[in-house]
């Protein structure tokens, strides 16, 4: 495909990036301590060409197995909460340690949903956001599992971090929201189960049919599959906001996509459109 014909048109001030465990931790269990030092080196690029950047990333429960050495997430809500406990001091450890090699200052925020059912802690949330990317800060976000098992449980508002990632996009008006996953995009078949399967490059509605190819998680360590990625969407297209799903094994990518090169999947509202020759 000719990339200059099909550039996508990215405005972008404000950007909400999320990371999947799967991109931090590799099959295997081991840490990939390339794509957090990746991520750490184009988040910072961004932040000093003067974008506003908020990483929303994964990885507690899967860092905390690693630090145990299992090889199986348990089943007990009580031992994965520990799990988080132990795993997100080491993974903010990890990228602190990265992002200060780029000389790039981050903040971390631990959201439960209840934060999001009321006004004031919402607004709370929302100032401190606000203020880190005043002071040009990185504020690096995941559920706080270690309080709330909802996450972990799949039963309420989050969900997993797919949706609290595009609850954060919505709520702190980002233009978009970039979600980085074990797979290059949106495909029309589950690729697991349809090896002929074909990526969408773009999509402007979401709706049952769109539900009925989206297929369960692809890891061990994935959570939701395609089908929180795409409530995701649902709530970044119903508040008029652009979302793209793309690869990360290669964190660079996210220049790319801001550059406007059509990568992965597009979720955008109908206006906002592709612009011939860039
Ligand atoms: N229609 C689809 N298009 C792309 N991937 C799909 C689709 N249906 C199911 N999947 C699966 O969803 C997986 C991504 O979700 P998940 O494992 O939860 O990743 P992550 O850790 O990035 O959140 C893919 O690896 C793929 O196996
Ligand atoms: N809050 C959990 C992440 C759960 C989750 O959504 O994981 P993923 O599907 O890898 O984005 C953790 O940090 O382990």
């Amino acid at each position: 495909m000719d990339k200059q014909l099909n550039k996508r048109k990215m405005n972008v001030k404000r950007l909400v990036v999320k990371v999947g465990t799967s991109t931090l931790v590799y099959p295997s269990g081991g840490l990939n301590l390339n794509a957090i030092d990746q991520l750490a080196f184009v988040l910072s690029t961004l932040c000093g060409q003067g974008k506003e950047v908020i990483l929303v990333s994964s990885g507690a429960i899967g860092v905390g197995l690693n630090a145990l050495r299992l090889g199986e997430r348990p089943k007990d809500i009580s031992a994965q909460q520990a799990l988080a406990a132990i795993g997100q001091s080491k993974l903010i450890t990890l990228f602190n340690q990265r992002f200060n090699h780029y000389n790039q200052t981050i903040g971390q925020l631990l959201l439960t949903h209840d934060v999001f059912d009321f006004p004031a802690s919402t607004q709370h949330a929302l100032d401190t956001f606000d203020r880190l990317l005043k002071m040009h800060i990185v504020p690096i976000v995941n559920e706080n599992d270690s309080v709330a098992v909802d996450e972990m449980d799949h039963r309420t508002k989050f969900g997993d971090n797919d949706q609290l990632s595009a609850i954060v996009a919505t709520r702190t008006e980002a233009d978009l929201l970039i979600m980085l996953s074990d797979i290059e995009g949106f495909y029309d078949a589950n690729p697991m189960t349809h090896p002929d399967a074909k990526i969408i490059p773009t999509i402007h509605t979401i709706d049952d049919e769109t539900y009925a190819v989206a297929g369960g998680k692809g890891s061990m360590y994935g959570t939701g599959g395609m089908i929180t990625k795409l409530t995701a969407a649902e709530l970044m297209l119903a508040d008029q906001r652009q979302m793209i799903l793309a690869s990360g094994a290669d964190p660079a990518i996210i220049l790319d996509i801001l550059n406007g090169d059509p990568i992965g999947t597009w979720f955008t509202p109908e206006q906002k459109g592709a612009v011939k020759n860039g």
